[in-house]
Parts: structure tokens; sequence; C-alpha cells
């Protein structure tokens, strides 16, 4: 061979290899922020025989660029890697929407020694979650203006490893105050949030139904909900005697003192109240959305008739009422403190055959962390102690496990922990495998064990949490947010993509 024609044999080969090196290096690297995903390509397939998508679980292809999901591929068998877009096959796990939790307390600015925006994202993506909407309160300032709003997503910013979007504060300084709650709505609150009880927060007080009402006439022209935390406070005679430390360290004590009947007598007004959104002869009136229902007696059948007459209502609750029982709570164990209290053994029955029969609309959190002091675990004073449950990343697992003993179906698991809450916050881009929505998905192992204790990360700031112990089913493998790989088996993508959600 003369030189002239190695030359051009080099040069051909050189050509040739450049024709198939090229787009994997342009996919690698076009658009790509580094840090934001364990993944470098911005186009790529995931395989798995279990994907879950509206028209069911079938063998799939989900093929993901940009960011976003451009077209599933119903098929048995990975796609192969072709045109330099990557495959990755999860053979036999689910993939699913990602989670989204409506009912988040992150607690920042202001709190960050109860939980924050990098630990408590975090914890979602490991658990599955890739959007998350934060309550209003217990940060500091509590978010009831546009001027608290702004710094919440200025403290966001560059922090969250998943997508967060925000509620507002209805509280009474702002409830007659159009300009303000509309300045609200327009930085982006996807919705507004209000307690018809004290909610522990000095800042945060209580709302009574003029107050609602009021702020339904101006969420209406919005669209956008009112979510209530629905109880209010009943005479008893507990108020009238003192109550000594060791009767203050038994839960009875504690379930005395919250009663069904402060959800039953919340519940009565805002039903009453809902059957007055219909403002301006519009059809589509304000929304009420009741969050971590209790108990499943009088209030549920009070939901129950209500929607069955069209009032716009939706209904909440959160894994602790459908895991744990008040019979097994031991006197002193604070972890299980959360509002409305955790109820009887009849009571969680009634909640899983309301969540399977439809009339809870979907689950979230209620991750509320204190620090480890506030929850006095010394003392084991149930009344004084601080009401909340550290749960963020163990959602899907215990659903998943407990739900499957109540004959729960994946796809009705995704209903509600997917589509309809992120309906609710008016996320129609998320919550569901199709094509041109965001590529929120998580891909897990159901069958898989875990066991929460030292052999099992926990991301949340702090580990107290009553599910510690606890053997489950469902591992999460990845956990990937607008296309970007922010979790997997362990590790999480090194820099916090994730973005504010602003309602527009
Ligand atoms: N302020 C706050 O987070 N309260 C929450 N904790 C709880 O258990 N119920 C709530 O509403
Ligand atoms: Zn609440
Ligand atoms: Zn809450």
């Amino acid at each position: 061979m003369n030189s002239s024609l190695l030359l051009g044999v080099a040069i051909a080969i050189a050509i040739g290899c450049a024709s198939i090196l090229l787009p994997y290096f342009s996919d690698r690297n076009q658009g790509l922020n580094e840090g934001c995903s364990l993944l470098p390509h911005r186009h790529f397939w995931l395989y798995s025989k279990r994907v879950l998508t509206p028209g069911g679980i079938m063998p799939a292809a989900v093929e993901i660029n940009g960011g976003h999901i451009v077209s599933i591929v119903h098929q048995n068998k990975a796609p192969k890697q072709t045109k330099g877009a990557h495959v990755i096959d999860y053979g036999n796990a689910v993939i699913m929407p990602g989670l989204v939790d409506v009912h988040v307390h992150l607690n920042e600015p202001g709190r960050v020694e109860w939980e924050g925006f990098v630990t408590g994202t975090k914890a979602a993506a490991a658990g599955g979650f890739t959007t998350l909407i934060d309550m209003p309160l217990n940060s500091v300032p509590t978010t009831t203006s546009k001027e608290a709003f702004d710094m919440k997503v200025d403290a966001a910013k560059g922090r969250l490893f998943v997508d967060v979007g925000f509620w507002g504060g209805l509280v009474p300084e702002n409830a007659f105050n159009n300009t303000a709650i509309d300045e609200l709505l327009q930085a982006g609150a996807l919705g507004l949030k209000s307690f018809m009880c004290p909610s522990g927060i000095n800042d945060f007080g209580q709302t009574n139904a003029s107050h609602i009402k009021e702020a339904l006439r101006i969420l209406a022209k919005y669209q956008r909900p009112l979510l209530v935390h629905a109880e209010i406070p009943q005479p008893s005679e507990d108020e009238k005697t003192k109550i000594d430390i060791s009767e203050r360290r038994m839960y009875s004590t504690y379930l005395r003192t919250r009663p069904p009947s402060w959800e039953e007598e919340a519940i009565k007004i805002l039903i009453a109240v809902s059957k007055d959104t219909h403002f301006d002869g519009s059809k589509d009136g304000a929304h009420i959305h009741i969050v971590h229902l209790s108990d499943s007696s009088v209030s549920l059948d009070l939901i129950k008739e209500a929607k069955e007459s069209g009032a716009r209502l939706s209904v909440e609750t959160c894994p602790h009422y459908l895991v744990f029982s008040a019979e097994e709570i031991s006197d002193g164990d604070t972890r299980f403190k959360c509002a409305p209290p955790i109820r009887d053994v009849l009571n969680r029955e009634r909640l899983w055959k309301a969540l399977k029969d439809g009339h809870i609309d979907m689950l979230s959190s209620d991750h509320s962390p204190s620090s480890p002091e506030l929850k006095l675990l010394e003392a084991g004073d149930f009344l004084r102690a601080w009401g909340g449950i550290s749960s963020l990343q163990f959602g899907l697992p215990v659903t998943w496990s407990y739900g499957q003993q109540h004959g729960l179906q994946l796809d009705q698991l995704s209903e509600l922990w997917s589509q309809r809450p992120a309906k609710l916050a008016g996320q129609h881009k998320k919550g569901n495998i199709v094509t041109g929505n965001d590529a929120d998905i998580v891909v897990w192992d159901p069958e898989n064990d875990i066991q929460i204790g030292e052999n099992y990360t926990i991301y949340h700031k702090h580990p107290i949490t009553p599910y510690t112990g606890k053997h489950l089913f469902g591992s999460v493998i990845a956990t990937f947010v607008r296309g970007n790989m922010v979790y997997e088996n362990g590790s999480h993508a090194s820099t916090a993509c994730g973005v504010p959600i602003l309602a527009v």
C-alpha cells in the first residue's frame, strides 16, 4: 500500500469513527448542565417489562429527549442502542410517573433546623418523588404575602433536587385584603392553605368560614384550590381539669383531647361554604381540598354525600393514618404525634376501604418534622410535644406494602400519588407517562424488601420517625426529574437542578 492510499484509508476510518461517535458526544453535551444528572445524556430510552402508562402496565420503551417524554413504544424487548441514543434496560423493574406530594413542610427559610430544601428534596428523590408542594407555614416568615413568597422562592433556588411548588397562606390578616391575596397568587402561589384550628405557629392564625368564603371568591378567578386543615376545637371536659404528666404520656389522653367531632365540625362548615362557590354565575367555582383526613366515620360520610351532590371538594389522607393505629402507640412515644390524631384500627380499615372505593382522592405525606428536642421524647408528653410526622422518603414503599395487603393495585397507587395530586396543583405536564409530558419518572422494584433502620440511609434532616423498624417492599432504583437522573441507588446528582414551580 503506498503512503497516499494509507492516508486515504486513515481519513476514511477517521470520518467513519466521527460519524459514529459524533451523535454520541453531541447527545452527551447538548443542553446538558453538568452535575444535574447522574446520566450524561439528554436523549435516551428507558425500557422495562412494566411501564405504567394511562393504557395500563405494559412492556415498553420510553424515549426521553431534552427533559420531555417524546415517545412511548410498546415492545417486548429493549431497543438497540442507535444513533447515539443511550438505552437503559431496567428488566422487570417498574417504570412509573414520579410521585407528587402536595403536602410537605420543608420549613425553609427560617426553620432549617427542622428540615430544609436540600435535605427534604434529597429525601424526596430517594423516595421516588419528583414534585413537592411546600406548605406556607413553619417557615419564617410564613408564606402569607408576596414578599414572603418571593423570599421563599429565592431561598429555594439552587437548593432543590426535585421540582417544588408552593402554597400561599390564608390567615385572618390577609383574608379580607383582596390586593394582598391577588399579589400572592400573581407571584406564583399554586393555591392557598388555611387552618381552622390553632396551627402551632404563632404567626399563622386560624381562619373561619367568612375568611374562607372571601378567599374562595378570589381563588375562583384563578382556578386554584384552597387547602384546609379541617379541625375545629370543640369544648371539652379536659379544659376544666389539670392533666398531670402521667396522663399526658398516655396516647389515649391525646386521642381524647382531639376527637373526631373536631374534624366533623370543620367539614360541615366547608361543605356548606363549598355550595356557595359558584361565583358570578361561573360554573367553575373555587375548589376546596381537605388535607389529611383521619376520621373515616361521620366526616367521611359527609364528604361522600357532598361529592355525590356535586360539591367541588377533594380530600387526601396520609400514610400514617393507613399504617398505624392508636392501639399500638406506646405511652410516651411522641414520634406518632400528629394532628388530627391516628385513630383506632377500625377507623384505619375504613380509610383503606374509602381509598379503594375512590372516596379519598389522593395521598400526601404531611411530612412535618421538627428538631428532635421539640418531640419531647424523654418526657413523652403527648399534649406538649410537636405534632408532626417525619415520613417523606417512605411514602412509596409504605403505601405499596400495606396497600397490597388491602388489594390496592399499582395503577391505583399511581393515581393516588401522581395523577390526582398533579392535577390538584395544576401541573398538567406532570403525573403521567404520556408523550409531551415532563420526564418525571421513578424506576423501582416493588418486590425488593427493605427495612427502615441502620442499613437504610434516611436523607431527612433528622432520622426520627415512627417508621423505624418497618419491614417493607419496594426499593427505588432511580428517579428522573425532567430527564435528569437525580438519584440512583444511594447517590444523588452533584448539582441541585430542581426548579421552583410558579403558577402562571
Ligand atoms: N404546623 C404543622 O406543620 N402542623 C402539622 N403537623 C401535623 O401533625 N398536622 C399538621 O397540620
Ligand atoms: Zn394540617
Ligand atoms: Zn401539614
